[in-house]
């Protein structure tokens, strides 16, 4: 359903790699709408595409080596038809984007104050009281208890959290619309995570931002996000509001990570094992379900030829109608894993 809060529509979209002269698609034929005060969770395991999506929104690929197809609409604008300078225009400002390692993302050299005024020069034409200004108040935004003194550190002088709250005072610093947040909290220990995902989620509400979170931990997923998009091997298998995903999930992927993530009672369980990989692309199926290969007990005609997706109730959609007859190994009472 289209609403005026739609701010990026992305539909159809395809990033295909040149490998050994060849292309091949990382994701194909992407549907996926983000409103303004929301945070929308894409994951999936390692290799699904979560990262060639964020970067083919971002126009980070090199078009030597990359087919991108489709449209990304972005306020009125389709992404995928500007070129270098025109994406310029966007990104820092309209767009930002917080990495997951926040040192390789910080120029060791330079003073934390000159990292988060480089953006504003870039985009605004704020005098360099204003910018200084603006630093402080942005350090501050993000949980800096001394916002003074962390503009004039370097980032070797910082923890990894402070780091990657530097990190999020950058990509707000135009307060931009879209924020797009790859793994933001992966390399930080868990009390400094919380922390992190609090101050996300503040600034969504505060500057009414859209976020896109990238993560592959459900439970980073189900403490912050309003609505989830499930990736498997290129594609969007499932998506619907966080409850949706948590309560009622459909998918046998989105079954299986929901079974294989630890839970607080049941720890001493012993946790579900998704059997083997993601495949690579070379290797990626192009017609059937890409994830029948991982619950060979269930039976191939359950799965569509070509699955598409379905509605199952409003907001909530799920590709291939296999979910009707998943079963977890263990519930059938019949089948060895
Ligand atoms: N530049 C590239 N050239 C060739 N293949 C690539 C390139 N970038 C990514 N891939 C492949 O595309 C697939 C999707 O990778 P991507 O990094 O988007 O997944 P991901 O879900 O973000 O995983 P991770 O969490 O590990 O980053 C993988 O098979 C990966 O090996």
């Amino acid at each position: 359903m289209e609403t005026t809060s739609d701010f990026l529509n992305i539909k159809d979209v395809n990033t295909a790699f040149k490998i050994n002269g060849k292309y091949y698609d990382a994701i194909s034929h992407i549907n996926l709408k983000v409103h303004h005060d929301e945070i929308l969770a894409i994951v999936g395991e390692s290799g699904c595409g979560k990262s060639t999506l964020a970067t083919t929104i971002m126009g980070l690929h090199d078009p030597s080596e990359t087919k991108i197809s489709g449209e990304i609409e972005f306020e009125g604008t389709d992404l995928l038809k500007l070129d270098e300078a025109g994406y310029n225009k966007f990104r820092g400002a309209k767009i930002g984007m917080i990495f997951q390692d926040p040192l390789s993302a910080l120029n060791p050299l330079k003073r934390i104050e000159d990292q988060i005024s480089e953006v504003m020069t870039y985009h605004t034409n704020f005098t360099a009281e204003q910018k200084h200004k603006r630093v402080l108040e942005l350090l501050d935004e993000v949980g800096i208890v001394n916002p003074e003194r962390t503009a004039r550190q370097f980032p070797h002088q910082l923890s990894g959290g402070m780091r990657q709250r530097v990190i999020i005072a950058i990509a707000i610093a135009c307060k931009p619309d879209l924020i797009i947040a790859d793994e933001p909290t992966t390399a930080l220990d868990v009390t400094i995570q919380a922390q992190i995902l609090d101050v996300l989620r503040k600034i969504q509400q505060e500057n009414h931002a859209g976020i896109i979170l990238i993560t592959h931990d459900l439970g980073v997923v189900a403490e912050t996000a309003d609505r989830v998009a499930v990736m498997y091997a290129g594609q969007i298998v499932e998506e619907g509001t966080a409850d949706q995903i948590f309560n009622k999930p459909k998918h046998p992927y989105t079954r299986s990570l929901l079974r294989s993530m630890p839970q607080r009672d049941n720890e001493n369980d012993d946790l579900y094992v998704i059997q083997g990989n993601v495949p690579s692309l070379q290797k990626m199926p192009t017609t059937g379900d890409r994830f029948a290969p991982r619950i060979p007990w269930i039976d191939a005609s359950a799965h569509e030829a070509n699955p598409s997706m379905h509605e199952v109730e409003p907001g909530h959609e799920v590709r291939c109608t296999c979910y009707k007859s998943f079963t977890f190994p263990d519930q059938t009472g019949s089948v060895k894993v």
